[in-house]
């Protein structure tokens, strides 16, 4: 949001894209920060000035500072190159580069001074210093905060650092003289102009910086300007054109003056130095011999009637000479004359106006505005600025303090001042001023950033406001220059020159006209360290510029571009002309006539049109190219996905098949195994039943000698091989049942043997009844162990009958579970035969507990027997294989104390039997060997179990 704000301020299109909106943002954030020079120094203004500090130092600190939310540097640097300056460089900066001043044209950086005023007497008395101005080294300033600054107090929220470094071309402190800072600035620029280029100097700072001392001076101090005038016409000593027929007009051309112009522009000269001289004998009789205020302090250059020591002091502050000077125009070009004209004009409140036009006692009250145009070439000029021939410093002094001094009465420095000096080089040959050179020297005495809330009256407010609009303006300029010097890769930016008419009045210099200097003033005071801080970010941005090429790369282009249209043959002759030319001096493009220079700008339209169809076609193919790879790259990545889509897909399909297969495996495991267990329970209730209903006519057994080893183990073994075998065929029923019914047939076998036995024992049982007459007690028990037993059949069939149907069930599940997964169907099954299964188990429990009561009507009736045995008659002869011969000492009172089913049965049944021997049961060869004996003896070490849960589900 911040950044279209800004862009809408700025008139920049609001729809870019994020990355032209990213480029954007160190442009606007200079911007914003260019505002500033207003003195307003808000807490936001001081967070963008840390903006605009690290992208001044490097441009990645931009997006370091404010975007990436980077920790704020203590201490911002701002320097005039992005890499660090060479050594080598900085002593080029010296007497090597006199004379070589073209030779990097284009790399060279533009110059930035910094001058430290020094403290007055008035702020020294009010202890205005606090240690906030350093200097580093000659190049490198630091600036920290003071107490009470706005800066110290973003600081101290963590907005802004507090320490501020910048690196200037040069630093001139406080003990430096006028005389050396001339040398240091404007030295150089002097000879350049005597030698055709085009020179600006401007001063910035803010008000009472010591501005206008550095450009005009002060008493006996004098200034640049003045010292550059003397200079000039010490240079041009002899070699002056006196006439006054050749004019500059425009922006830099020359025009022949007739006899009636050339009378007019006399008088208006006449008249300026009349009324100067005038005034300053005004200025100076009331004032006795102390003229101050227009007093340049330089020998020679007032008109004005100075005192004698003024004079001599005057001439004691004499410039130094330089080499053009001794060598007597040494350097200047051989028989060319110079003719020296200068103009001065202010703009204030957006609108020029022009300090020479008249007299001031000549003046309408209202003053009268300038306009500017633009000439056929599009340089802006001053439409009716007056120029003045001068023909000394004297005479050029005399006019500019006076309208300095008035200046400064009317504005106070309220305005930018531009003060230019053109020099014609003329050359004696030629008629009426053609081929003649106009070289330019201006000195603009910008004005000085104020705050604007200072400024309450509307009038101040608005003089506020344009000074710092002009300098906003200006410092975009600068901005987009740099951009564009910076990234050549990108389409130039516009630079918004004409958006102030300061920057349209300083274009030429600052896009390839000529070169600029600047000068930032400085004071050292705390009071006004914000404003300072501002003032010295705004120039930090000018150290980066690059100077744009000279004219003289100008003309070499252009003289380039008519040498390949050589083709015509009346051309050649031309351009051999003026390759002759070249050969003899570089000129600026006004040597060339307008014919040579159509020429060249068809040869560049061509070059043009040539350049675009050659783009056209170079992005026809990139385009084709980029095309035709997409495709590819397209067809690939189907290609691929459809292979990785084939080969998941077979992977899930393997992955589900596999699990369908290992749940199928563990579900015909699981109902193998309950399936086995249930054979073996029904089995083993079988065979118990069957030693049950066996031991109840079976004489007392002997235990067994050592159980045989579990089948079960073999038996699941040898079903679960068979199961896995078997698979889900309904074979696997036929394997499951045919060795249980071998040995249910078995089991019947000897049922029916223990049902014989049964019988027998029962007759001998009746038999010895009837021996023993028993009372009807006896009797009433023998009926109850029979109808107890008959009930033990019934059940037994029952159970039979049971296990026959849960058979079936359970080979049902099977096939269920085998032929068809689904859960709900198998758990029906499981279902009914769970239910089955219970009801068995209920049947067997109950058929135990009939037993139970069976045993313990026999243990009764045996009790009964044992009471009535002393009774017994001895006649009777012992029945073979009576329960006397089997020894059944183990079942005495020690028997009594167990538990009913860990009693041997028969041994209770018939204790009369039990042999008297003492010693564990040996089981003797006579002992029955029947199978429910045989069942029996695991049964007597292994009780039978409660009925367990049938069903375990398995949880998936
Ligand atoms: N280098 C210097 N040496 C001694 N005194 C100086 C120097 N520079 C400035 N001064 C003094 O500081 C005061 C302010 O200077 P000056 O008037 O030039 O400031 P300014 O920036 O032009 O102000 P404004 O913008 O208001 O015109 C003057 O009294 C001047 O004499």
């Amino acid at each position: 949001m911040y950044f279209y704000n800004q862009k809408k301020l700025e008139g920049l299109p609001c729809d870019l894209q994020p990355s032209t909106v990213f480029a954007k943002c160190e442009v606007i954030a200079m911007a914003v920060c260019l505002a500033s020079p207003c003195g307003l120094l808000s807490d936001e203004e001081e967070g963008g000035a840390a903006v605009f500090e690290s992208t001044a130092a490097d441009v990645g600190g931009l997006m370091g500072t404010r975007f990436l939310g980077a920790t704020m540097p203590e201490v911002s640097l701002i320097s005039p190159s992005l890499e660090p300056q060479t050594p080598q460089r900085e002593t080029k900066s010296g007497a090597d580069r006199r004379g070589s001043t073209e030779e990097d044209a284009g790399s060279e950086k533009v110059k930035v001074y910094l001058r430290i005023r020094p403290l007055t007497e008035v702020e020294k008395e009010r202890g205005e210093q606090q240690g906030c101005v350093f200097m580093q080294d000659k190049e490198t300033l630091m600036l920290k905060a003071p107490k009470n600054s706005y800066n110290m107090k973003s600081a101290e929220r963590g907005v802004a650092p507090n320490v501020h470094r910048f690196t200037f071309s040069q630093i001139c402190g406080p003990e430096t003289s006028q005389q050396e800072f001339y040398e240091r600035t404007m030295k150089d620029m002097v000879r350049d102009v005597l030698r055709g280029e085009n020179r600006l100097l401007y001063t910035y700072g803010v008000t009472n910086s010591g501005k206008t001392y550095t450009v005009q001076g002060m008493g006996r101090e004098a200034g640049l300007l003045p010292r550059a005038l003397v200079s000039v016409f010490r240079k041009l000593q002899g070699r002056l054109y006196s006439a006054v027929d050749l004019k500059p007009v425009l922006c830099q051309e020359v025009r022949w003056l007739n006899s009636s112009e050339v009378r007019m522009e006399e008088i208006r000269r006449d008249l300026l130095l009349k009324e100067e001289a005038s005034s300053s004998s005004q200025n100076s009789r009331p004032q006795g011999s102390v003229s101050v205020s227009c007093d340049s302090g330089i020998g020679g250059l007032s008109a004005t009637s100075y005192t004698a020591s003024q004079m001599e002091d005057s001439d004691s502050v004499c410039l130094e000479a330089d080499g053009l000077y001794h060598s007597g125009g040494e350097g200047l070009e051989d028989g060319v004359r110079f003719s020296v004209w200068v103009s001065f004009f202010e703009i204030y409140n957006e609108f020029l106006y022009d300090l020479l036009e008249a007299p001031p006692s000549l003046q309408p009250r209202k003053r009268a505005t300038l306009r500017l145009s633009d000439d056929r070439h599009g340089n802006p000029y001053i439409k009716d600025l007056t120029w003045v021939q001068v023909q000394s410093a004297e005479e050029a002094w005399s006019i500019c303090p006076q309208v300095y001094c008035t200046h400064l009465n009317h504005n106070s420095s309220r305005s930018h001042s531009i003060f230019s000096m053109r020099i014609l080089h003329i050359h004696p040959e030629n008629d009426c001023g053609k081929g003649t050179r106009i070289s330019e020297l201006s000195v603009c005495d910008l004005a000085g950033s104020e705050r604007c809330k200072e400024q309450r009256s509307g009038e101040r407010m608005k003089e506020a406001n344009n000074i710092n609009t002009s300098l906003h303006t200006l410092g975009r300029c600068i901005t987009a220059l740099r951009n564009n010097q910076s990234n050549r890769s990108r389409p130039p930016q516009v630079v918004p020159f004409r958006d102030s008419k300061l920057t349209r009045v300083l274009q030429g210099f600052f896009s390839g006209r000529g070169r600029s200097c600047m000068v930032v003033n400085i004071n050292p005071c705390a009071s006004t360290y914000d404003e300072t801080l501002q003032a010295l970010k705004f120039s930090a941005i000018a150290t980066q510029l690059v100077h744009g090429p000279s004219t003289k790369t100008r003309v070499a282009y252009i003289r380039s571009l008519l040498r390949e249209n050589q083709q015509k043959p009346n051309e050649s002759t031309l351009i051999e002309e003026e390759e002759e030319d070249s050969d003899e001096e570089e000129g600026d493009i006004t040597m060339f006539d307008s014919e040579a220079l159509l020429r060249a700008i068809d040869v560049l339209k061509g070059e043009v049109q040539r350049q675009r169809q050659q783009q056209e076609e170079l992005e026809a193919s990139v385009r084709e190219q980029v095309c035709s790879e997409m495709m590819e790259i397209i067809t690939r990545m189907e290609t691929d996905f459809s292979e990785t889509l084939d080969t998941q897909r077979a992977l899930v399909e393997e992955r589900y098949e596999n699990k369908i297969e290992n749940l199928q495996k563990s579900l015909k495991r699981y109902y193998s195994q309950e399936l086995e267990e249930r054979d073996e329970q029904i089995a083993r209730l079988t065979a118990e039943l069957k030693e049950r209903r066996g031991s109840v006519d079976a004489p007392p057994v002997t235990p067994a000698p050592e159980a045989p080893p579990n089948p079960e183990g073999l038996r699941r073994s040898r079903r679960l091989a068979s199961t896995s075998f078997s698979c889900s065929s309904s074979s696997s029923s036929s394997t499951l049942s045919l060795p249980q019914t071998g040995e249910l047939d078995k089991l019947r076998v000897e049922l029916e043997q223990c049902r014989a036995e049964l019988q027998e024992k029962t007759q001998e049982l009746r038999r010895y009844q009837g021996l023993l007459s028993l009372p009807a007690p006896t009797g009433t028990l023998t009926a109850a162990v029979d109808r107890k037993l008959e009930e033990g059949q019934r059940g037994l069939r029952q159970l039979r009958a049971d296990l026959q149907r849960v058979g079936v069930g359970l080979q049902a599940a099977e096939r269920a579970c085998c032929r068809n997964t689904s859960g709900e169907r198998l758990r029906q099954a499981l279902g009914t035969a769970d239910d089955t299964l219970a009801k068995q188990d209920q049947a067997l429990v109950e058929l135990q507990n009939s037993l139970l009561l069976v045993k313990m009507d026999l243990r009764k009736k045996t009790d009964s027997l044992a009471q009535l045995q002393p009774l017994r008659p001895l006649t009777a002869p012992p029945a073979p294989g009576s329960c006397r011969k089997r020894g059944c000492e183990g079942a005495g009172p020690n028997a009594e104390n167990l538990h009913p089913e860990k009693r041997p049965f028969f041994r209770s049944l018939f204790p009369a039997r039990t042999p008297s021997r003492k010693g564990p049961p040996v089981h003797t060869p006579s002992s029955p060997n029947t199978p429910y004996a045989r069942a029996l003896r695991p049964r007597q070490q292994t009780p039978l179990t409660s009925p367990s849960p049938l069903r375990r589900r398995v949880n998936y």
